[in-house]
């Protein structure tokens, strides 16, 4: 008898930002405790994983080139972490997954770690798995810090080293202005950053988790664009004195507040509106002081199987003339 070769799953993932982002001391694990407030972005990579007898990974799109397609593929990290888990081979698990990226790479929006929670959420559906988002956010967590509230997305707390994910109330839909940098910044190396900073002298501090979680739920976008922080911003700048001219930009473009998404070097602007994003969009462009700029709204939900006529067409080869 032939065996029936399930169809193959695609799940699209969003980036976050980090609203609030506190980073604590150094731990023995290498670790900084942080607390920080994520909302995903309507920027998304979608990942399909399909049964194949030629395993793999191939990545498309934004950035593809610096992404590795090995081992040290997030993605194929997450496929074999699950394969282990219910009993597969985690050498052989028979699973070719293609990354289509908008996500910028090493952007501090978190592209790699969202593409190892769709992998997740992917194979849980193709393998027909009896497991729920919590036993996958488990997984996740040996994945990396970033990788669980991809799982989860809306808005989030994450406590301990980011990755203890609790729902937060954010009632109304946030207007973003996202602005990709001319190449990426290693997390590790912004952490180390902020750390020299803080040895050196006293860079900024955020303040407390609790008046963005009230400025999230008035959903007015003036109150929270006052109480957006990222610890990690003079650090990123640290490395990159360019974005200081980008977070200039953005609001003299007339956002309501800008700020280094994570560890950067990507800037998110909060606008006050649709309206206004599309306009602040334009404008910095035009300014010339980034690489790439997208509008984007917050929050989406987390990595979820999309239905076929959503998921990205096999691209027409090109026709010439
Ligand atoms: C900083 C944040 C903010 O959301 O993301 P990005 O802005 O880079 O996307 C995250 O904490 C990154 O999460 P993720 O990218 O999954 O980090 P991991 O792979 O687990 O860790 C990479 C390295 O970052 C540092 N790290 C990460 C998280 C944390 N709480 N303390 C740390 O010191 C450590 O040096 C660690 O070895
Ligand atoms: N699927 C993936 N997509 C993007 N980057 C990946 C992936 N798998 C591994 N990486 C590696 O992880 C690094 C961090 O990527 P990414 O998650 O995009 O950035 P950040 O941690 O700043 O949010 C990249 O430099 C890349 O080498």
């Amino acid at each position: 008898m032939l065996a029936v070769v399930p169809p193959p799953v695609t799940v699209r993932v969003p980036a976050k930002v980090n609203l609030h982002l506190a980073v604590g001391n150094l731990r023995a694990d290498g670790y900084h405790d942080m607390v920080t407030i994520f909302q995903a972005l309507s920027l998304h990579d979608d990942v399909t994983v399909a049964v194949a007898d030629d395993p793999g990974v191939e990545v498309r799109g934004e950035g593809a080139d610096s992404v590795p397609t090995g081992p040290e593929n997030l993605a194929w990290k997450a496929v074999q972490a699950l394969a282990a888990h219910v009993g597969r081979d985690p050498e052989d698990p028979k699973v070719r997954v293609v990354i289509r990226k908008n996500i910028p790479v090493a952007g501090g929006m978190a592209g790699g770690s969202a593409d190892a929670a769709a992998a997740l959420v992917g194979l849980a559906s193709l393998w027909k798995l009896e497991i729920g988002r919590d036993e996958l956010a488990t997984l996740a967590r040996g994945l990396g810090a970033d990788v669980p509230f991809a799982l989860y997305g809306g808005t989030a707390l994450g406590t301990d080293r980011g990755d203890q994910i609790v729902p937060v109330l954010a009632r109304h839909p946030f207007h973003w202005v996202i602005a990709f940098d001319k190449g990426g910044l290693s997390t590790p190396e912004v952490f180390v950053e902020l750390d020299r900073l803080r040895a050196d002298g006293n860079p900024p501090r955020v303040g407390a988790a609790e008046a963005v979680l009230e400025g999230l739920a008035s959903g007015d976008p003036r109150q929270l664009a006052l109480l957006l922080g990222n610890d990690l911003q003079a650090a990123a700048v640290s490395l990159r004195p360019n974005l200081r001219r980008t977070l200039r930009a953005g609001v003299n473009a007339g956002a309501l507040a800008g700020m280094v998404s994570g560890s950067g070097p990507t800037c998110a602007f909060l606008c006050t509106d649709a309206d206004s994003a599309v306009r602040v969009a334009a404008e910095l462009a035009g300014a010339g002081v980034c690489r790439t700029v997208r509008v984007a709204q917050g929050p989406m939900p987390g990595a979820r199987v999309v239905a076929s006529e959503e998921a990205p067409r096999p691209v027409p080869p090109e026709v010439h003339a």
